[in-house]
């Protein structure tokens, strides 16, 4: 199923755990930051309306989605108590290869943080043909990616919390 006929940021807080006591990091590419930007938006905006208290956000910022994978990684290591980390990204075709050795290294990075770290990492990087794509899920005619992102947070935490006992 494609996006086009979804909403991106629909969700039912009825379905979902409480979120008060999760700490989230989130760390965002500057390229396209317009983009980025908006969908951090959209994350944050979901994560606090779902309960996570603001001060148990954290984000920092890294130069392109490329780098998002030291950031995860390094944003773990540096706050041992996060329960989710999101990784917001934003990749457009250009005139060259780049856009497919960027994706696949963002998704291959990301999938082996998955691997080897106990702490999930949602992948929200949009990988999109043209701008308007990139516009249309970043909190337009789609919804917001990083609303989507935050419910995966929230239901990955809870998903790791349990799995402890
Ligand atoms: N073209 C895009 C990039 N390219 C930059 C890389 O992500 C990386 O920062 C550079 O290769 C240095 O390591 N990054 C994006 O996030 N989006 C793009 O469209
Ligand atoms: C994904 C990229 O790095 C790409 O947007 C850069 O553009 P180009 O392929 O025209 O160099």
């Amino acid at each position: 199923m494609a996006t086009a006929g979804t909403d991106l940021s629909f969700y039912d807080k009825s379905e979902l755990p409480e979120a008060k006591d999760f700490r989230i990091g989130i760390v965002v590419s500057e390229w396209n930051n317009d983009i980025t930007g908006n969908l951090f938006q959209g994350a944050f905006d979901a994560l606090t309306d779902c309960g996570v208290l603001k001060e148990n956000i954290v984000r920092w910022d890294v130069p392109g989605s490329f780098e998002l994978i030291y950031g995860c990684k390094k944003i773990q290591e540096s706050y041992d108590m996060l329960d989710a980390v999101i990784a917001i990204g934003n990749v457009i075709q250009g005139e060259t290869k780049h856009f497919d050795f960027v994706c696949h290294g963002v998704t291959q990075g990301i999938t082996d943080l998955n691997v080897k770290s106990d702490i999930p990492t949602i992948f929200c990087v949009l990988t999109d043909n043209t701008k308007q794509q990139s516009i249309d899920r970043s909190g337009g005619k789609h919804g917001n990616k990083g609303a989507e992102a935050a419910i995966a947070a929230i239901k990955m935490a809870q998903l790791r919390k349990e799995a402890k006992f």
